[in-house]
């Protein structure tokens, strides 16, 4: 299951001192790398098993020379420290991983140690409550009096992220405990996680915007939850389940079992699977048994956990560096299978983007036959990122190697490995096509990009046909009868060839062509529905229309915000134009551009990108043709009878009533504008302590400043 490094690695039985520490420290440094992308930037480059590989190995070593563990040792350490951009918080008892536990005898030998630890006689074993291991993020909830107060991420287990605004959005989380029995203060605790199949129609949603894919549902659930802008956080499925808490001051119960009965009662969801067992072949049992059910639970396990079920033995049992002694996580083997890689087939999207796709001789990976295998990107086969770190220990892939793949959080197939030995000596490196395989437009590769795209916007078949379906998608304009089947259909007889050639069907209908009712599949109702069903369009939501424009980075989040913030498709379009008269310029100066870069949630990618869009006179052609043919509501507008309603408020300083989420979002709701800079046409500016230039600025321009207090007081609070 190893993954094969690149030069044979010397047994650890035969390393000297001198070379131990020069692989710990190296070791050290890749561990720490591959944490960073895990933890802070929720895109690791390298399988778990292949983690898992590295850190069991430098496990090895520091067992062999523990005179070379240091304090900073990733076996001493927890997850990452927080990421930038989040505020820190202190969690009042640690939040550590777990020992894990990869064989049946493993887990016989953690209850033998329990029992030597405690000093029980042989024919007693402690209870163990077995739960199954959710796959996503732990999280720490707060709650003083019964009331959520503060949500925290692991980060380094010490201090987390900051995550209290995004957590309030999350369903299965209580803003205030239920029950009689209410410790004053308690930290509950449990993991952020995301169903499978809502993880699959996120990345659709995600593909369609050309935004961020995610690897697996693990990675989506952490890059959802850890999201500034609260709104985006709020428009992602995500779940939690419960199972352990930090500080607690009165506990309700005394055993582990006890303890999750409590928190179903107080309000939280449990996991149902969780069972209580009295003999070591009972957990076994367990284990084996929700192995077979995995695939069918609906979200990601990567294992069970073992844990004592009396908090009194816990206590006394205590921990280990960095996990419990009363506690392991028995891990399944993750489900790899060997294949050979026949051909690197590339795909162009709606955006040009070409993504190559792995042909595979078909291999059964964990119950499903796999024949196909995302490759990401022209890097990826490389095994070089575009940061210059190494993927799969820095092997390229070559047509014809035998490859180990991988079904990564049993849903996308990867391929994680070369078997090297088995590269036949006729293989060659795979040279990235620098031309379309669909137009033969030039590909170009833009700096710090990792994708090459078409540059063939227009005249590249893939990319119109592409963006048409985008176009009538589900999110889009949605028309009945108008499917994904249908625009390839009409495009390639030339009947659709551009968005406002859907609302003139009817009119050209069998002028240039045959009638659509002579088609094959079409009769007189069939036809008429369709006609019925793009009128019915005719008349669109702004964020629709937005988003069907399937601008770079515009997915149906950023689409909304966009609608809310100019209301109607004349102001969106006026706005843009001006705007996009500075995008030649170094820096753009407008002042349209100015207000887009400033509305909440909208950063300068996604900004620069519409611009990109409005600068291109081909789409606005294009739009405005489509504008004579339909109808735009505007978008609806947050309350209206609001004191702030239609004010532009800054917030600066440091803030201690609130978050500055929080009080975006509080704002945003009574229908005020945020704006991150002050401006004449700035009306409040909120300052808290240490209140800058922003501050400074106010004055010159003559705006109100108010206090946090004198801001709640103005709206009512
Ligand atoms: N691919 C990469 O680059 C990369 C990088 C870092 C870590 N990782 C992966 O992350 C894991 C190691 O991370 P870790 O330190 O969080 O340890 P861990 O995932 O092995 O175990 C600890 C975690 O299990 C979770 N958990 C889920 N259900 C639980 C339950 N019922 N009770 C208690 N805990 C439960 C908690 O979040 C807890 O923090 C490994 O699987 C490793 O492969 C991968
Ligand atoms: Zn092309």
């Amino acid at each position: 299951m190893a993954v094969k490094a690149k030069k044979a690695l010397v047994d650890v039985d035969k390393l000297t001192k001198a070379q131990a520490k020069v692989e710990l420290m190296r070791l050290a440094l890749e561990l720490e790398g591959h944490d960073k992308r895990y933890y802070q930037k929720d895109a690791p480059t390298v399988s778990d098993a292949a983690y898992d590989a590295l850190r069991r190995r430098l496990e090895a070593i520091e067992a062999k020379f523990p005179d070379l563990v240091t304090k900073d040792s990733p076996t001493q350490t927890v997850g990452a420290a927080p990421a930038r951009g989040f505020a820190k918080v202190q969690h009042a008892v640690p939040m550590l991983s777990l020992g894990n536990a990869f064989s049946d005898e493993d887990v016989t030998e953690f209850v033998e140690r329990i029992r030597r630890f405690l000093k029980l006689d042989a024919d007693h074993i402690p209870v163990l409550v077995a739960e199954p291991k959710i796959d996503g993020l732990s999280l720490s909830l707060r709650y003083e009096n019964g009331e959520l107060v503060r949500a925290a991420t692991r980060g380094d287990g010490f201090t987390g992220e900051d995550v209290t605004a995004n957590v309030r959005t999350i369903k299965d989380i209580p803003h205030t405990l239920k029950g009689r029995n209410v410790p004053a203060a308690c930290e509950m605790r449990g993991e952020v996680y995301m169903l499978k199949k809502d993880f699959l129609e996120l990345n659709k949603k995600q593909a369609a915007a050309d935004d961020t894919i995610f690897a697996n549902p693990r990675n989506s659930a952490a890059g959802s939850l850890r999201q500034k802008d609260v709104s985006i956080t709020a428009s992602r499925p995500l779940k939690f389940f419960a199972y352990t808490w930090g500080e607690m001051s009165e506990p309700p119960a005394d055993t582990q079992h006890g303890m999750l009965e409590w928190m179903d009662k107080a309000g939280f969801v449990v996991n149902p699977l969780i069972t209580l067992c009295e003999r070591v072949d009972d957990v076994l049992e367990f284990y084996n048994k929700i192995g077979e059910e995995r695939a069918s639970l609906g979200y990601d396990i990567d294992g069970v956990v073992y844990k004592v079920d009396r908090l009194d033995w816990q206590e006394r049992l205590g921990f280990v560096s960095r996990s419990p002694r009363w506690a392991i996580a028995h891990k399944f083997a993750a489900e790899q299978a060997t294949t050979i890689l026949r051909g690197i087939d590339i795909q162009v999207g709606r955006t040009g983007a070409m993504t190559p796709v792995a042909r595979l001789e078909p291999v059964t990976v964990g119950g499903v036959v796999v024949s196909n295998a995302t490759l990401h990107n022209e890097d990826y086969i490389k095994g070089i990122g575009n940061d210059g770190s190494p993927i799969r220990d820095g092997v390229d892939l070559r047509v014809d190697d035998t490859v180990v793949v991988q079904r990564a959080g049993d849903v996308i197939p990867q391929v994680v490995s070369v078997v090297l030995d088995k590269r036949p000596k006729s293989a060659k490196p795979y040279k990235f096509p620098d031309t379309c395989p669909v137009c033969g437009s030039h590909a170009i590769r833009e700096e710090g990009e990792a994708v090459r795209r078409c540059t063939g916007a227009l005249i590249c078949p893939a990319q119109a046909v592409e963006r048409l379906k985008h176009f009538v998608s589900r999110l889009a304009f949605d028309i009945d009868g108008l499917g994904e089947k249908q625009i390839q259909e009409f495009y390639e007889d030339e009947l659709v060839m551009s968005p406002v050639d859907i609302f003139t069907l009817r009119e050209r209908d069998g002028r240039s062509t045959r009638k659509l009712m002579e088609r094959e599949g079409y009769g007189e109702t069939s036809v008429r529905n369709l006609f019925d069903a793009i009128d019915a369009r005719r008349n669109i939501e702004l964020h629709r229309l937005i988003f069907a424009l399937g601008i770079r980075h515009v997915g149906e989040g950023n689409a909304k915000l966009l609608a809310r913030h100019y209301h109607t498709i004349e102001n969106f379009r006026e706005a843009m134009l001006a705007a996009a008269k500075g995008s030649k310029d170094e820096e753009n100066t407008t002042e349209a551009y100015q207000d887009l870069n400033d509305i909440d949630g909208i950063g300068e990618i996604v900004a620069d990108a519409v611009v990109e869009f409005f600068a291109e006179p081909r789409n606005v052609k294009a739009l405005g043709e489509l504008l004579h043919q339909i109808e735009v509501k505007p978008a609806e507008q947050p309350r209206k009878s609001s004191p702030v309603s239609d004010k532009t408020v800054v917030f600066t300083g440091s803030l201690t009533k609130f978050t500055r989420d929080e009080a975006k979002a509080m704002a945003e709701r009574l229908g005020a504008k945020v704006a991150g800079s002050v401006s004449k046409k700035t009306d409040y500016v909120v300052a808290g302590e240490d209140a800058g230039s922003k501050l400074t600025k106010a004055r010159e321009h003559g705006v109100a400043v108010l206090t946090e207090d004198e801001w709640l007081k103005l709206i009512g609070e």
